[in-house]
Parts: structure tokens; C-alpha cells; sequence
């Protein structure tokens, strides 16, 4: 599978150095789209990739497939255009929180027949609140998120804080760059506006911990993520990254696991 990537961070280059450096098979990263070409030339020589800024040039270059790892904001401007032309990979889930996107996306995929792959990314228990929601008997879902303190606010504090608690409609619109977590939680069950959200800035931790609790007819489940970050960039979790990779390896596979 030819793939191209939107964005060249953190996320991006683990996906290089895992697919293109280790010479993944059935994988490899052919294309990359970014805002300034020059910014990201090196890559082209280290990873034997080609820098596209244009997107029509970049989905008519050779890939098959686009996996987004830049932020909400590219994701709105520029998913549905690609999804007239390519099925793709989302991080960047928040932009979904949008119910006008969310549903112009819905429409695409049925006129265009392409699959917009929505990743677990830094948590787990997805699988759980889907199949429980399936028979509507989901009463509660609560994302309690930590994540050390100084990744998310500029002030010294010496005890945890509680930056955020609401809803995950909410919490996207206010920090769109830590709670995409929450926003694929909240598609696969309750949706946005019912999902509780909470952001704890804590001074003493230096992973990102997300907990996520569920209740329903099912029983009750807690399941507990506790990240590493990646130190190029510690608002993002390594498993976020991991889970991409595993989304396309997936891909290929005939015998499914979970679900
Ligand atoms: N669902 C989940 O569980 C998780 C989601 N995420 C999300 O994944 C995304 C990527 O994370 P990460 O790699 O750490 O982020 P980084 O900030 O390290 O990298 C983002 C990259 O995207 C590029 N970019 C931004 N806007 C555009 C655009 N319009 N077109 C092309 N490239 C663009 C940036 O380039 P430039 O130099 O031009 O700014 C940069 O290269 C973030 O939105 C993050 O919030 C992260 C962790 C978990
Ligand atoms: O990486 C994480 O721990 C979660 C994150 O940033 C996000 O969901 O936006």
C-alpha cells in the first residue's frame, strides 16, 4: 500500500522511520504534504520521499492512501476534498466534532466510496463502548485525561489543577491539540455533547494518562493509558502513533482481532 502523509511532526516521522527506514512490508510512505516545502526538505533525501504543498499534485502523486497527522484545522480545510479522491487515515479526530463536517463527511464517503479510518490513537476501550452503544445501553462514558502540567499551561503550579471539565464538544473547541481522544470516544458511543471530559494539568507526572470509564447494561469498565510522550512533541502520545501503524497494518490483514 502506496501512502501518502498530511504533515511532517512528530507523528509523521515515527511513521517514516518505522515504515520507510525499517522497509515495512506491503507499506511505504511515497508522499508527504506540507506548508513550506523548504522547512521540510531533508526528508526527502533521508527518507526517499517527495514534499508536495499543492494537495491537488500531492493526491494525483503515487499513493493510495492519505494518513493525516497534522491538526483539526488541516483536517477541515482539506478532508473533503480528499475524500472525493482517496480513502484516508485520521489523528486529528477533533475536526469531527463539527456536525456540519461530520455530516458533509457521511455524504462523501457514500457519493466517493471511500473509508475514513478513525484510529484509536492514546486510548484504549473503544472496541467496549461501541458494542455496548450498539444495543443503545450505554449510560456513561467519562474521559479523565492527565498530562504533565507544564505540556499545557504556562503557569508554575505545584498541585494538580483541573483545567477542563464539560462535555467533549467543549473540550476539543479548547484544547484541540490534547482532547482528540475524546472526540473518537465520544463518535463511538455517546457523541459529543453527552461524553464528560476532564483535563487535569498535573505538575508531578511526566506521561500522558488518559482513563476512560464506561457504564451501561454490559457491567462497568475502567481502562487506564498510562503514555509516553514522544519528547519531540509531549502534548502527543507514542501510542497515538503506534496506532496508526497498526490501522494500516491491519489493513491488510484476513483475520481480524477484537471488535
Ligand atoms: N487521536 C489521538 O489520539 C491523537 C491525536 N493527535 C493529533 O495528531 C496531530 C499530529 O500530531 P503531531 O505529529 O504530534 O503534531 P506536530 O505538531 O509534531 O506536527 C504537525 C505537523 O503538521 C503540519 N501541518 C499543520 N497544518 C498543516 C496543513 N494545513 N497542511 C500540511 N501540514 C500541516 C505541521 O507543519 P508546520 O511546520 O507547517 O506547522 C507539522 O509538520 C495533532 O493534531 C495532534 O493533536 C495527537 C495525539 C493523539
Ligand atoms: O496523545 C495524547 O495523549 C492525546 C492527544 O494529544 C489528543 O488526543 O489530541
Amino acid at each position: 500500500m502506496k501512502i501518502g502523509i498530511i504533515g511532517a511532526g512528530a507523528i509523521a516521522n515515527f511513521l517514516l522511520k518505522e515504515i520507510n527506514s525499517k522497509q515495512m512490508k506491503n507499506l511505504h510512505i511515497n508522499s508527504i504534504l506540507v506548508r513550506d516545502v523548504e522547512k521540510y526538505r531533508t526528508l526527502e533525501s533521508s527518507f526517499g520521499v517527495k514534499l508536495y504543498s499543492n494537495l491537488d499534485d500531492f493526491l494525483q502523486s503515487d499513493i493510495d492512501i492519505v494518513v493525516e497527522a497534522a491538526n483539526v484545522q488541516a483536517v477541515k480545510t482539506l478532508l473533503p476534498a480528499v475524500m472525493k479522491k482517496k480513502d484516508v487515515v485520521l489523528i486529528s479526530i477533533g475536526a469531527l466534532a463539527d456536525a456540519e463536517l461530520l455530516t458533509e463527511i457521511s455524504s462523501l464517503v457514500d457519493e466517493y466510496n471511500h473509508v475514513v479510518h478513525l484510529p484509536s490513537g492514546a486510548i484504549g476501550g473503544l472496541d467496549i463502548v461501541q458494542n455496548a452503544h450498539a444495543l443503545g445501553s450505554v449510560t456513561n462514558v467519562t474521559l479523565t485525561t492527565r498530562k504533565p502540567a507544564s505540556s499545557l499551561i504556562e503557569e508554575i503550579i505545584t498541585d494538580e489543577k483541573v483545567i477542563f471539565a464539560g462535555k467533549a464538544v467543549d473540550a476539543i473547541k479548547q484544547f484541540p491539540k490534547n482532547m482528540n481522544v475524546s472526540i473518537v470516544l465520544a463518535l463511538a458511543g455517546l457523541g459529543v455533547e453527552k461524553t464528560n471530559v476532564r483535563l487535569v494539568a498535573d505538575p508531578h507526572i511526566e506521561k500522558n494518562i488518559h482513563q476512560v470509564d464506561i457504564s451501561g447494561d454490559f457491567g462497568e469498565a475502567s481502562i487506564k493509558i498510562t503514555n509516553n510522550p514522544f519528547p519531540e512533541n509531549p502534548k502527543t502520545s507514542y501510542l497515538a502513533a503506534m496506532s496508526i501503524l497498526g490501522t494500516l497494518q491491519r489493513m491488510n490483514r484476513n483475520i481480524r482481532i477484537g471488535g
